[in-house]
């Protein structure tokens, strides 16, 4: 690889480009800047790892293109890399996000260069993975089809009239499992059903080959263990070929990457013929859940670290460090501006005063930046769950807010595309209800049984029951269609849409006609930013657009003000199991307190000027010693 020589110019017009007016790269930042070797990069939240990665792209732009023609990588777990080029790097963009250029999320990257060829090469076609259900109805019919299978098809049936949890044979097979000793399990039950010697698994794992060969189907939740397998099997002259067309390599928030997706990366690239830089925050690992066993990420000897915020305060920072795993200090290019973190505690008569009282922070404060970003956020929004979530904070926040991109058919039908491409059948299959449920919605269609429009839950229900198998022919038509483009997606889908309003007698004619111009519109372009304005409190003082999100949705962003708010899970709050990071009782074994850590971590160190947090009375009361001091005490239950 090139160690190109980057000159103090070259920083200061990067600097220019990506900085505040006036601000500068650290010098561990120009470190990171000027290194061109394989290592990883470790920093804090708020250090300017985006803004470094970003700046590394801009120096590599201006050299491109590369002997050989080259490229380079930037993998991630969200398109956050492709929109923050867009943004911040509009007039690289071009460059950038074309061929031999590769930026994406890490893990379409392994379904499409490993998982899916591997796949491809066993079957001798092209393989879409499929819902539990979907793939259940497959076993049953392969059961039902061949007598071979007799035996396993008794020993179903023999346990299903004993089963007081299962009333029929796809729901039983749905929940049937091929465990790591080779026998066939039922889930949650610790007995294997039938040892891995015994007929009826052989018969089971034969139908499982039949459908991977024969049909072109896995069912996706056992895409993990065929990914494991396909990295097992890479070859060193396919790895060649990515070393030799990727010689720069980034891969960000690294630490949210599993034990797979890392073996992959590990595979792949050889970092000593590429330059792989991973880049991230071992404390701030949320993306996989708190059941997730995959031990944090270790940066290697001679790391490169970005040791300053510069985000937020000197105050924040003071608060939130002990919610490292080292718990070492924050040292931040803000420094001290005189305003505390605040606390607002609330009891169940008060919490409705929480939003109220962070409005009256803001203006005591005085932040009415009318562009500024003011946000609420929690770890828990799902309204199913008990205990406190978003929603009690605010009974308009709805936890289902769908994005832009729902309501324009050809988005929907692009969501549609590139999941076959990338051999997801279970993902385009939940796109595809997504669109009935538009179209019912703008042909005024609800559903008969409770009278409300249709959801992708309720829809799904619906088409089980009034149309079976012509909506499973429907999905297993997309998985074959070729060639998989715009044009023959959207033939077969108006086909398939129009036969299913005229077999309910809805509509004689083509129900396209009656759908509006906007929804039809195909120079529609998706901006992030103006996803539907759903969850947007606008507070009657002074107008100010407070959003309310979810902790994982706020990941990598910058707030002026953030208000954290205390939810539960599992039968106790996430402040609460945080409190022993501060000193007070200890950290039981339950993996929810370090999950909890990190997502406080995450939210709390979102916001430039103003960090507030919403406390129930009775955790306040369990930790008051940690909060004198460093924090400002708003009692909103007096
Ligand atoms: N050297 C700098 N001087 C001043 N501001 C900076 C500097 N580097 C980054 N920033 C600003 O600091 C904020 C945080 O930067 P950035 O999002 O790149 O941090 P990050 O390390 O990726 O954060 P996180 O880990 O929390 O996602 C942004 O508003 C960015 O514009």
């Amino acid at each position: 690889m090139k160690e190109w020589e980057i000159t103090d110019q070259e920083i200061k017009l990067t600097e220019k480009l990506l900085l505040p007016e006036g601000a500068h790269f650290s010098e561990d930042a120009k470190n990171v800047l000027r290194c061109w070797h394989s290592t990883d990069v470790a920093a804090c939240p708020g250090s300017g790892k985006t803004t470094v990665l970003l700046a590394k792209l801009k120096l590599l732009a201006d050299r491109m293109p590369f002997a050989n023609g080259a490229g380079i990588c930037v993998l991630s777990h969200t398109n956050v890399a492709v929109d923050e080029i867009k943004k911040r790097l509009s007039s690289y963009a071009d460059k950038l996000l074309r061929y031999p250029n590769y930026i994406g999320t890490i893990q379409s990257f392994i379904d499409k260069f490993v998982t899916m060829p591997y796949l491809r090469n066993i079957a001798g076609q092209r393989v879409q993975a499929v819902d539990d259900f979907t793939y259940a109805q497959y076993v049953v019919n392969q059961m039902q089809k061949h007598r071979k299978y007799n035996s396993l098809n008794f020993m179903i049936e023999t346990k299903l009239k004993t089963s007081t949890q299962f009333k029929t044979k796809i729901e039983y097979v749905q929940r049937l499992y091929i465990g790591n000793d080779g026998a066939l399990y039922m889930e949650k039950q610790k007995r294997a059903l039938a040892g891995s010697d015994k007929e009826s698994t052989k018969r089971y794992k034969e139908i499982l080959d039949n459908l991977l060969k024969k049909e072109g189907i896995i069912r996706y939740k056992d895409a993990y263990a065929y990914a494991k397998a396909a990295v097992d099997d890479l070859s060193e002259t396919y790895t060649d070929l990515f070393s030799a067309r990727f010689k720069y390599i980034f891969i960000d928030e690294y630490q949210d990457c599993d034990e797979i997706q890392r073996q992959a990366m590990d595979a792949i690239f050889n970092s000593t013929r590429c330059t792989v830089m991973k880049i991230g925050d071992s404390d701030q690992a949320i993306y996989n859940s708190s059941q997730d066993r995959t031990p944090d990420w270790i940066p290697q000897v001679g790391f490169l670290p970005i040791m300053t915020s510069n985000r937020y305060s000197q105050e924040i920072a003071d608060v939130i460090c002990n919610l490292k795993k080292d718990k070492t200090n924050i040292i931040t290019s803000v420094g001290k501006t005189g305003i505390k973190p605040v606390l607002l505690v609330f009891d169940t008569e008060s919490i409705g005063k929480v939003i109220g009282g962070y409005i009256s922070v803001l203006e005591k404060k005085e932040l009415f930046d009318e562009n500024g970003i003011y946000k609420v956020i929690g770890a828990v929004k799902k309204e199913s769950l008990a205990g406190l979530k978003v929603g009690d904070y605010w009974s308009e926040f709805d936890a289902s807010a769908k994005k832009q991109e729902e309501y324009n058919y050809w988005i929907l039908l692009d969501g549609i595309i590139v999941n076959l491409l990338e051999g997801k059948l279970y993902k385009a299959e939940g796109i595809v209800r997504k669109l009935l449920c538009r179209i019912f919605h703008y042909t005024e269609i609800t559903n008969s049984e409770s009278g409300k429009e249709f959801s992708v839950v309720t829809i799904k229900k619906f088409l089980d029951s009034e149309y079976k198998d012509e909506y499973r022919q429907w999905i297993s038509e997309l998985s074959k269609v070729r060639p998989i483009d715009r044009k023959t997606i959207d033939c077969l889908m108006r086909q398939r849409i129009n036969e299913l309003f005229k077999m309910n007698g809805l509509e004689s004619d083509d129900v396209f006609k009656k759908l509006p111009n906007y929804f039809l519109d195909g120079d529609v372009i998706v901006d992030q930013d103006k996803k539907i304005e759903k969850n947007v409190f606008i507070d009657p003082l002074r107008g100010r657009r407070i959003k309310f999100d979810t902790v994982h949705g706020v990941k990598g962003e910058t707030h002026d003000a953030t208000l954290y708010l205390e939810t539960e899970q599992n039968g106790a709050s996430d402040l609460s199991r945080i409190l022993p990071y501060y000193g007070i009782g200890k950290v039981k074994a339950s993996n929810l307190y370090d999950y909890s850590r990190k997502l406080a971590y995450v939210g709390m160190s979102r916001p430039k000027k103003l960090l507030c947090v919403a406390m129930k009375g009775e955790t306040y009361e369990k930790g008051e010693k940690v909060f004198v001091g460093d924090w400002e005490i708003i009692d909103l239950r007096t």
